[in-house]
Order: structure tokens, then C-alpha cells, then sequence
């Protein structure tokens, strides 16, 4: 179990994380979904012990993480900087990561280079933006580490490269359970791999859910703007759109079934809302520049 609370992460006035609760059942793939300046990676930075909140505790099985080589162990993060020298060649960084790492799976690694036509003979100076996050994805994959955190990994990799890595991921998290947590903006892309997604906004969780649960969530309403305006009474109304005399709102669901059927028989159509639609309808406010105190 992966506990945070209070968690908060100040760079001056800057608030990145407020006051964040969260409990994380293990052996669970995570999504963390949020804009650009959210907090993700400050919260993941936390999570994997590589920085010490401002206040609050993260508690790993019990354990407190920061500075804490157990913890550490266990864990491995992957970020844009990779955290290798950009002059060893990549047979060298992977050498290292399977020396440090108990869990480390030299076959497997050798098989996602081999998958992902990384030329392990290059130093990681010499590798393309996309194959950088080759090797990080390798680095992460093939660790095994009982919490994986995989922060964008995707950047630069082509359409192929990602549908790989994505079947991969799920392939040998259903074969070696673990829990890895993936923040993303290609929402849409990897929804599918999610079990449970975070929603961040300007420093807090807006929502931790199951993603079956998000997926009934949001609902569009569209038809003649009275009735839809009428069947609206009550709900949260996440965003609008009116065309003539016809009106589409998305309301935060789950609607009640009884409702649904009777809209449906005055004329109202039903839609779901993708986890995507539902992220930007949650996260589009407007907001200040700085979420500082
Ligand atoms: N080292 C730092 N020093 C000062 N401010 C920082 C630092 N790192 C992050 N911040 C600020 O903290 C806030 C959250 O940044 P963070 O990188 O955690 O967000 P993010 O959700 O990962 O963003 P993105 O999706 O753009 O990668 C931003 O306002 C950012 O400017």
C-alpha cells in the first residue's frame, strides 16, 4: 500500500502539490492525468523518494520513503533526464541498472532493446529524442521494480515505437504484477491500459477513480434546448454546446437509469463521455498563472 498525506511540495511561493491524501492499492497500473504545470511530476518525484515533501508523509508498505535505501530499492522512476552520464553507452547504463537491482531482468531487457532497435553499442549522447525514452522505458520495464513510475515516457517515440511499449507494459504486468504509474497527456492512447486514474489540478487530486467507474461519469445530453435544459435541473453541468434550437450538455454522472429512459422517450439522446472529454471538461477553467500562496 502507497500512502500520501498532506502532502505538499513548495519551490518558494510556488505550491506544485497542496495537501495531497492519497491511498494506492499495489499491483494496480495508475494513470495520473493532469496539465501541463499540475504537479505530476513533483508528486512522482515525492512518490519515488527522490525528493522530500515540504510537509506531509509518503509511506511506502509502511515505510517512510524519502532517504530511505529500502524504499529506494523498490523503486524505480523514470524521468525525461533519465538519471544516467549521457557518455556511457547504453549496454553500460543497462549493465549498472542490473547490477543495482535485485529484480533486474537482464533477457528481458536485451529482448526490449531488440524490440525497439535500440543500438546498444551507442553511447546515450548519441541517441535520438525517441530513442532516449526507448531506454527509459527499458530501464523501467525491465526493473521490475515492485513500484514503477514511468513520468511521460513516451516523449519522442513514434506511433509504432508507443503501441509497442504499450502492449509490452500490459503483457508483462500480467505476468509480473507490480504497480506502475504512468502520467501521460496522451490520455486517449493508453486509457485503456489505466486501472485507476488520478486527476491533478493545480496541485491537488481532483479525482482518483477506477476507470470503468470514470467512463459512465460524464454524459452528454443533446436535444431540444428546453428539455435538455429541463432534464439538466440538478446536475452538475461540466460544459455546454447549442447549435439553433438543439443543445448538448455534459453533466457529471452517473445519471439515474430511470431518468435516462424517461429523457430518452421524450426525444433526448444519451452519450458517454471518453476519459479524455471528461479530463478536459474537469480541467479547463480558467486559471492564474501560479497556483502560489
Ligand atoms: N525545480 C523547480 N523550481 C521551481 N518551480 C518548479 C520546479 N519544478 C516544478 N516547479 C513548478 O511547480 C509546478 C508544478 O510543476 P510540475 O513539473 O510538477 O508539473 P507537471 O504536472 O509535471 O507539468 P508538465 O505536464 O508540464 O510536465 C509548476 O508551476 C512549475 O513551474
Amino acid at each position: 500500500m502507497i500512502e500520501m498525506r498532506g502532502v505538499t511540495i513548495a519551490y518558494g511561493r510556488t505550491v506544485a502539490v497542496d495537501g495531497v491524501d492519497l491511498t494506492l492499492p499495489v499491483n494496480t497500473i495508475y494513470g495520473l492525468l493532469g496539465r501541463n504545470g499540475s504537479g505530476k511530476t513533483s508528486l512522482l518525484s515525492a512518490l519515488a523518494s527522490y525528493r522530500r515533501p515540504s510537509a506531509g508523509t509518503v509511506l511506502v508498505d509502511g515505510e517512510e520513503a524519502f532517504e530511505n535505501p529500502r524504499v529506494a530499492r523498490r523503486v524505480s522512476f523514470i524521468r525525461d533526464t533519465l538519471d544516467v552520464s549521457d557518455s556511457e553507452r547504453v549496454r553500460c547504463v543497462l549493465r549498472t541498472a542490473g547490477r543495482l537491482r535485485a529484480t533486474w531482468d537482464a533477457d528481458y531487457a536485451a529482448k526490449l532493446s531488440d524490440m525497439f532497435e535500440l543500438d546498444t553499442r551507442k553511447r546515450v549522447s548519441a541517441l535520438s529524442r525517441g530513442q532516449r525514452s526507448m531506454l527509459g522505458v527499458v530501464l523501467g520495464l525491465a526493473s521490475r521494480a515492485p513500484l514503477t513510475i514511468l513520468d511521460e515516457s513516451y516523449l519522442g517515440m513514434d506511433a509504432v515505437a508507443r503501441t509497442l511499449f504499450y502492449r509490452e507494459l500490459l503483457d508483462d504486468y500480467l505476468s509480473h504484477p507490480r504497480t506502475i504509474v504512468l502520467s501521460t497527456h496522451l490520455i486517449e492512447e493508453v486509457a485503456d491500459l489505466f486501472e485507476r486514474v488520478i486527476i491533478m489540478d493545480r496541485g491537488r487530486v481532483l479525482l482518483h477513480d477506477e476507470t470503468d467507474a470514470l467512463r459512465g461519469r460524464g454524459v452528454t445530453v443533446t436535444g431540444p434546448a428546453a428539455l435538455v435544459t429541463a432534464f439538466a435541473a440538478g446536475h452538475t453541468v461540466l460544459g455546454e454546446q447549442s447549435l439553433g434550437g438543439v443543445r448538448a450538455l455534459t453533466l457529471d454522472g452517473p445519471l439515474d437509469p430511470d431518468d435516462v429512459a424517461r429523457g430518452e422517450r421524450d426525444g433526448l439522446a444519451f452519450g458517454p463521455l471518453g476519459i479524455q472529454d471528461l479530463f478536459v471538461h474537469l480541467t479547463s477553467q480558467p486559471r492564474p498563472l501560479e497556483a502560489t500562496r
